[in-house]
């Protein structure tokens, strides 16, 4: 049986139709959408698709947008399911105080990555940084379990705190560079050099405590921004949230 997954950010609505609910599974289909275009989703991007049997959600963006996609999600006899961070599941131990709190995006993405992780070898610790509206940077150990993550502003959200709360930095999109000279590029390295800085440390860290090294896995919709400036050796993976949804739903849905 089809199973739908849907990804909500704060930017956009990322969904994928896969032929059954489990690791592994052929994508049928996929696409996403800025949160403003979710109510047109049942008369363009889902009105020829496949029926879908099931599907299994994470959803960060507030319940008004969640309302709108599930208001979508009546085109078909589907019951919605979103995932909510538990202190264990699926291989991944969720070290945070309030492992509810945690952004099920987070949870799901690491879910993903231990997976992926287990896969390719021998365990090993992963760091887990996906790229959205904000940046995450997560920290996993060799045994699966979540030991904290960073969350900084994304792109976006670096560049308009700097415009709207000063007078004089409100320029075009510049580039990056090691030493910038004009306030476009300073802004646009600032931001980048931020982001990658963070990723740094927080490898530190995670080496530091596990005495291994990680695996770096990258992800979100700005993630190739910032690949060319990652010196670590990283994995670009557009599906660690969907591969965790798999999961999940293998567990969910037993039998398809
Ligand atoms: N089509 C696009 N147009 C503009 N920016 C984009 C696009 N796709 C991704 N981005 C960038 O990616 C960020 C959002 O990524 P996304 O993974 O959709 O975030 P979220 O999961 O928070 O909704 C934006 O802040 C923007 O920098
Ligand atoms: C950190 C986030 C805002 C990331 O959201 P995104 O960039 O994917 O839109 C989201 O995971 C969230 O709201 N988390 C809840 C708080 C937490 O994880 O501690
Ligand atoms: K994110």
């Amino acid at each position: 049986m089809s199973f739908l997954v849907i990804d909500i950010g704060n930017t956009r609505l990322k969904w994928g139709l896969y032929e059954a609910p489990r690791p592994g599974a052929d994508l049928i289909a996929q696409g996403a959408v800025f949160l403003e275009a979710i109510d047109r989703l049942s008369d363009e991007g889902w009105a020829a698709l496949p029926v879908p049997g099931r599907m299994l959600g994470c959803a960060v963006a507030g319940q008004g947008v969640r309302r709108r996609a599930e208001e979508q999600l009546e085109l078909w006899d589907l019951t919605p399911r979103w995932v909510v961070s538990q202190p264990q599941d699926a291989g991944v131990t969720n070290g945070y105080e309030h492992p509810a709190r945690l952004g099920s995006d987070r949870w799901l993405a690491m879910i993903g990555a231990r997976a992926r992780v287990l896969a390719a070898g021998p365990a090993r610790p992963a760091l887990v940084v996906m790229v959205g509206t904000a940046v995450t940077v997560d920290a996993m150990d060799a045994d699966g379990r979540f030991l904290g993550g960073l969350i900084l502003p994304g792109f976006g959200l670096m560049l308009q705190a700097l415009e709207s709360g000063t007078a004089g930095l409100k320029v075009p999109t510049g580039e990056v560079r090691e030493f910038p000279t004009n306030t476009s590029d300073a802004l646009m390295s600032g931001g980048t050099y931020g982001i990658a800085g963070a990723i740094e440390r927080m490898h530190r860290h995670l080496l530091r405590r596990c005495g291994a090294e990680p695996v770096l896995l990258m992800g979100g919709g700005a993630a190739v921004k910032l690949a060319p400036e990652t010196d670590l050796p990283f994995e670009l993976v557009d599906t660690l949230i969907f591969e965790g949804l798999l999961r999940l739903g293998a567990q969910e849905f037993p039998d398809g």
